[in-house]
């Protein structure tokens, strides 16, 4: 609201009509695992698009990924060196077989034809013979290829069909497409892959008192909430379709509300008692359903999450900044995290498949013997992909993060607090300006830790929910102790 605005507005409710009383708070993980089944019911009736690799990076896959083709589609050769055919010395052919290039006659038993990392293997090869294994002489007459060690059958070739063949499941539904995923699509014939469409969300800034540019002045303030959320919900998988700036008008905000085409509208502001304070007003009046009404959390602990209707829901964030923060990792960010991955956790590739065996026309044993480091060990203890949050994706499951406080942290005595922190030497540091009105100390975070109701000791493993974009793990400039700062525990309101 606006400090010496003209105030008339419409009379607020009775509190005990608007039913968001510290009674009906929420507790806080309840509240995470509220907004996850509500992501995740909506995920349902929402069809996946597909899109071109370029555009899939950090989301999940909507579908197995299944092999298109054979890896390798065709027999071909590991290393820079010789085709052979049979036992050598080998005839020496003229020409060279190059990767990229097909159509090479077949070899007779007993010649030997120049090839290329990655070409195709000509039909009738027995073997690949590295250039540094063999020598060719004599200088006059004909060419003939000598080994310089036992030649195996089939070695340095990969048979086609060595990595997958066509149809097999190369990553299930619901992994993270990070850089390998993509190269592994294209290498597997992909052009698009299948993913979540990105939730569309419209965000709908309340306040009279604020400013989109210049210095506060006379009671006004920089709206920090427009700046912040689109880029953090973008972040978190969200297609922004505005963010709009509504003031304290409550039509307006019904009308925002009702008409916008987002799935998940996220508002700022209006969540308390204040004279001016619409959100719960204009949800009662919408029709919405009350998922969340209130959090037991500091800051935030008025955060709300409604139904509008089927598939469309509304975040409603405290206009305090840093509780308008804590709404989104609380509310939003489970609710996104669901409706943009697939619920099926995906699970580890098994035990990679055996080769498959060679096919015609080459007739190349596979490799009884390692040809080269790189080539034929196979991941023994694969890591499983949702392992490894991309900068964009960390919300997708996993292990939840967690590490010991370097200091005890002054807990709420009912409620989970959430408390900005920066990794050092293996901990985690609690930092100062962590009020409900602070965004100092979660712009220079890596985390927001959780610290349960009654607080935590210097050493106590908390949970830690992750930013959505990349943070130091040792950030060295974002010192703790700033002169003259608050006692870092002690700003609940
Ligand atoms: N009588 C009570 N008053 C309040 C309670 C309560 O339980 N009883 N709860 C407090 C808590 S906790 C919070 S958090 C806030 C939540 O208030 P609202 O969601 O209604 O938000 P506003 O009143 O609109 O704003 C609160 C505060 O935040 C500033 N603000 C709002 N929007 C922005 C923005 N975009 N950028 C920067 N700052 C913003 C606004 O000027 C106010 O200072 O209510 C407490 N009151
Ligand atoms: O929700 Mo509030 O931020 O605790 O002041």
């Amino acid at each position: 609201m606006t400090p010496g605005q003209p105030a008339t507005p419409p009379a607020p409710a009775p509190a005990s009509e608007r039913g968001h009383g510290h009674h009906r708070a929420t507790p806080w993980p309840e509240a995470r695992a509220l907004a996850a089944r509500a992501g995740a019911s909506a995920a349902a009736d929402r069809p996946p698009v597909r899109v071109p690799l370029g555009q899939a990076l950090g989301r999940t896959l909507a579908e197995p990924l299944r092999a298109l083709t054979d890896l390798p589609s065709f027999d071909s050769s590991a290393m820079d060196g010789w085709a052979v055919a049979g036992p050598g010395p080998w005839t020496v052919r003229e020409e060279s077989v190059l990767a990229g290039h097909s159509g090479a006659a077949a070899l007779a038993s007993g010649e030997a034809v120049r090839i290329a990392t990655g070409a195709r293997v000509p039909a009738g090869a027995t073997a690949v013979v590295r250039t540094e294994h063999s020598r060719t002489g004599p200088v006059a007459g004909p060419v003939l290829l000598h080994p310089l060690r036992e030649v195996v059958p089939g070695q340095d070739i990969r048979p086609r069909g060595q990595e997958c063949r066509t149809g097999d499941e190369l990553l299930p539904a619901g992994s993270l497409v990070g850089p390998a995923v993509l190269g592994l699509a294209a290498a597997a014939g992909y052009d698009e892959i299948a993913v979540p469409a990105r939730p569309r969300v419209e965000v709908l800034v309340l306040g009279d008192e604020l400013l989109t540019a210049g210095l506060p002045h006379e009671g006004l303030i920089r709206d920090a909430l427009g700046p912040m959320l689109g880029p953090w919900l973008t972040a978190l998988g969200a297609e922004v379709l505005a963010t709009r700036r509504i003031g304290d008008d409550a039509e307006a905000l019904y009308e925002a509300v009702t008409t916008s085409a987002a799935e998940l509208v996220v508002t700022t502001g209006g969540t308390a008692a204040g004279p001016v304070d619409h959100v719960h007003r204009v949800l009662d009046k919408a029709g919405a359903t009350l998922l969340v009404d209130g959090v037991k959390v500091r800051p935030g602990h008025p955060m709300l999450l409604a139904r509008l209707d089927a598939g469309r829901h509304l975040v409603g964030l405290p206009g305090n900044p840093l509780a308008a923060v804590s709404g989104l990792l609380t509310l939003a960010a489970p609710l996104l995290a669901a409706l943009t991955t697939r619920p099926s956790a995906p699970t580890p590739p098994s035990a990679p498949t055996p080769p498959s065996p060679p096919t015609a026309p080459a007739e190349i044993a596979p490799p009884s013997a390692p040809t080269a480091p790189g080539e034929i060990v196979p991941p023994s203890a694969p890591t499983a992909p949702a392992e490894i949050a991309p900068p964009s994706a960390p919300t997708a499951p996993g292990e939840p993060l967690a590490a010991p406080l370097r200091d005890g942290v002054q807990g709420h005595p009912h409620d989970t607090r959430l408390v900005p922190v920066v990794h050092r030497d293996g901990l985690v540091v609690p930092l100062h300006y962590n009020g409900p009105a602070m965004l100092r100390g979660i712009a220079a975070a890596d985390a927001m830790a959780v610290v349960p109701p009654g607080g935590a000791e210097p050493g106590r493993r908390v949970e830690l929910l992750a930013l959505p974009w990349p943070t130091e793990p040792q950030a060295a400039t974002a010192t703790p102790v700033s002169p003259p700062a608050p006692a870092q525990g002690a700003c609940f309101t």
